[in-house]
């Protein structure tokens, strides 16, 4: 059977690793792609150090160029591509006051443009492949339930969503799947910035910033990366070969549908 190939935005850090590393285990043949070329080669070394397939890939996932080219480069070298993860994404502390027309621009970019150029990209790969395939947009529950502080974030995710349903229909015909995964307060180095900027804002320390988001999780632990990486594994197998448009959530029982 040929290897199947996985690319993975803001995949040298954070969940984007967990899931890159997880989907090498399952046998993909991945790149890593990150704005951060050196810690995504950090992270290919150590896979194909394990026996795994990586390359790891330069890419600004709000430059649809970019985003083009790093797909194209992953295609290429492992002759095939199957799977899209939309992971990469900004998380500014955005109270409602504070919000400048250079942030809405980034974090629009990056959390929104960067999912919609991922489609493109990963939907010319599967025309040349003459195949299906899936895509994987990263939301949160912040996308689902809006987060206080979280203006900018949160109108971002509950964007790609909507994204992810339409994306979904319109390419169904040709047999790829477009679904969305929604972790909860993941221990990376993005929710510790806004545990930390949220606590400071409010004169408390960082661990109070991460209980304002993580008081409410049922399942009464943080989630660690690869809680995340194990149901996007779900997502990018054949386990999940019957659902699209679908968001997953995966916060320790955070919003209930
Ligand atoms: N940490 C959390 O609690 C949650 C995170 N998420 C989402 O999961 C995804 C990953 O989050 P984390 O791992 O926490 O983030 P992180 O900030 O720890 O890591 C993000 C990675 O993306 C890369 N990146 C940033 N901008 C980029 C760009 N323009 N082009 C390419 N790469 C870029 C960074 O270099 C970094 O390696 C994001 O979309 C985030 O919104 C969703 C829900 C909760
Ligand atoms: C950062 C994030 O996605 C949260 C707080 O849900």
């Amino acid at each position: 059977m040929m290897t199947k190939v996985a690319m993975v935005t803001g995949g040298a850090q954070g969940i984007g690793k967990a899931i890159v590393t997880r989907l090498a285990k399952d046998g993909f043949a991945v790149g890593v792609a990150d704005l951060k070329l050196d810690n995504a080669k950090k992270v290919a070394d150590t896979i194909n150090a394990g026996g795994g397939q990586a390359l790891a890939v330069e890419v600004d996932v709000a430059d649809r160029d970019s985003v083009f080219d790093a797909v194209r480069k992953v295609a290429d070298e492992f002759d095939g591509f199957d799977v899209l993860i939309n992971n990469a994404g900004l998380g500014p502390t955005t109270p409602i006051d504070t919000i400048t027309l250079e942030q809405f621009d980034t974090v629009y970019h990056v959390n929104v443009g960067g999912v919609l150029w991922g489609i493109q990209a990963a939907h010319e790969q599967f025309k040349k492949f003459n195949h299906g395939g899936k895509i994987i947009n990263a939301t949160s529950q912040a996308g689902v339930v809006g987060n206080p502080n979280l203006a900018l974030y949160s109108g971002t995710k509950f964007a790609v969503r909507g994204i992810t349903q339409v994306a979904a229909r319109d390419l169904a015909a040709e047999n790829i799947t477009v679904n969305a995964f929604a972790p909860g307060i993941v221990d990376t180095p993005m929710m510790r910035n806004i545990a930390h900027e949220v606590g400071q804002n409010a004169g408390k320390d960082d661990d109070w910033g991460m209980q304002t988001f993580a008081k409410d999780i049922a399942l009464g632990r943080l989630s660690q990366p690869s809680d995340v990486a194990n149901a996007v594994a779900f997502l990018a197998g054949p386990d999940s070969d019957y659902m699209t448009g679908q968001t997953l959530e995966v916060d320790g029982g955070m919003q209930f549908h």
